[in-house]
């Protein structure tokens, strides 16, 4: 177990990892590091962390984990600030949504102590943000991705992977890349539709009108477009390449659909919503499992 642990950024992400770890008897000193001293003091007054810390210097004095989990645009001047009170066993990680960016930032700032940083990425979370939106079992069962690379040492992953199997998590490795192409398909594209999809209604005259009779598959469909905005910016265009391509294959689903509703093609639309309704079914009882 890590005896102390910085977070920068205690919010829905940072919060839960603290949160999860102090269940454990021989939990760990945290302290938060922030940019709004507001959220930090509502970390404290949680009991998320420990202490609080806007002095970089004395929050990483004998710490062995810095976790990064702000917005990942955040990252790059994280990692230079701390890169002159990082000890050789010093162990850095984050939890940003996307990872070729982050690994780039890391070779970029860390220079020789790159390899004590492993990227990570927990597939948990919520449309709510902020400290008083984290939660202990938030991690219980959930997948946590990986991002070694030929630089990264293997005691700093173990060490990663044990952190997160204490907070109840599955552990997998990816590369960078798999990952965001992965992650651009199930996961960036979809809050992009609902953002898109909430925007388009929200603009037009009778919105309240829409918005008044919208009922449970408008709140299934569209309940991730609640989630926080500047975290959502930083994602999108980091994985810009990847997410442009899943939106054209998107565009052509859409063409398809709507050639097929043009020419009252009952039966392709039957087979097209009976094997996506197929797929959607055995994917939700994988899950249960
Ligand atoms: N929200 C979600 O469901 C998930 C989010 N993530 C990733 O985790 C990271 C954090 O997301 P959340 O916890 O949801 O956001 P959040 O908004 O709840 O928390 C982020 C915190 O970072 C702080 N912050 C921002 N810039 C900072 C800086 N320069 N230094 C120190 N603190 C700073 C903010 O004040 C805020 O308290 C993001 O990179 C996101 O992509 C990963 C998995 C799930
Ligand atoms: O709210 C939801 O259902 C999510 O999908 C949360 C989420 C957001 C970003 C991630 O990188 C991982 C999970």
């Amino acid at each position: 177990m890590f005896k102390k642990i910085v977070i920068f950024g205690v919010g829905l992400i940072g919060g839960s990892i603290a949160l999860a770890l102090k269940k454990h008897p021989e939990a760990p000193h945290i302290v938060g590091v922030g940019r709004a001293q507001q959220s930090l003091q509502e970390a404290l007054d949680l009991g998320l962390i420990d202490s609080a810390e806007t002095d970089i210097a004395s929050a990483l004095h004998a710490a062995d984990l810095v976790i990064i989990a702000t917005p990942v645009a955040q990252t790059p001047a994280i990692l230079k600030a701390i890169r002159p009170y990082l000890d050789e066993s010093t162990i850095i990680t984050d939890a940003g949504s996307t990872k070729s960016d982050v690994m780039a930032y890391a070779r970029a700032e860390l220079g020789d102590q790159v390899n004590q940083f492993v990227g990570g990425h927990p597939i948990a979370g919520a449309e709510k943000s902020g400290p008083a939106a984290a939660m202990a079992d938030l991690y219980l069962g959930k997948n946590v991705i990986l991002t070694p690379d030929a630089q990264t040492s293997n005691s700093a992953l173990d060490q990663v992977s044990r952190l997160w199997q204490q907070c109840g998590a599955v552990v997998s490795h990816m590369s960078a890349q798999e990952h965001d192409s992965v992650f651009a398909a199930v996961s960036h594209l979809p809050h992009l539709l609902a953002f898109a999809l909430v925007e388009d209604l929200a603009k037009r005259s009778n919105a309240e009108l829409l918005f008044k009779f919208a009922a449970s598959g408008f709140r299934d469909f569209t309940r991730i477009a609640g989630s926080h905005p500047e975290m959502w910016r930083d994602i999108a265009l980091a994985n810009k390449t990847a997410l442009l391509s899943e939106l054209r294959l998107y565009q052509q689903a859409l063409s398809d659909m709507t050639a097929l509703l043009e020419a009252d093609d009952s039966r392709a639309l039957h087979d097209l919503f009976e094997h996506a309704s197929r797929a959607r079914n055995d994917w939700a009882k994988s899950k249960i499992q």
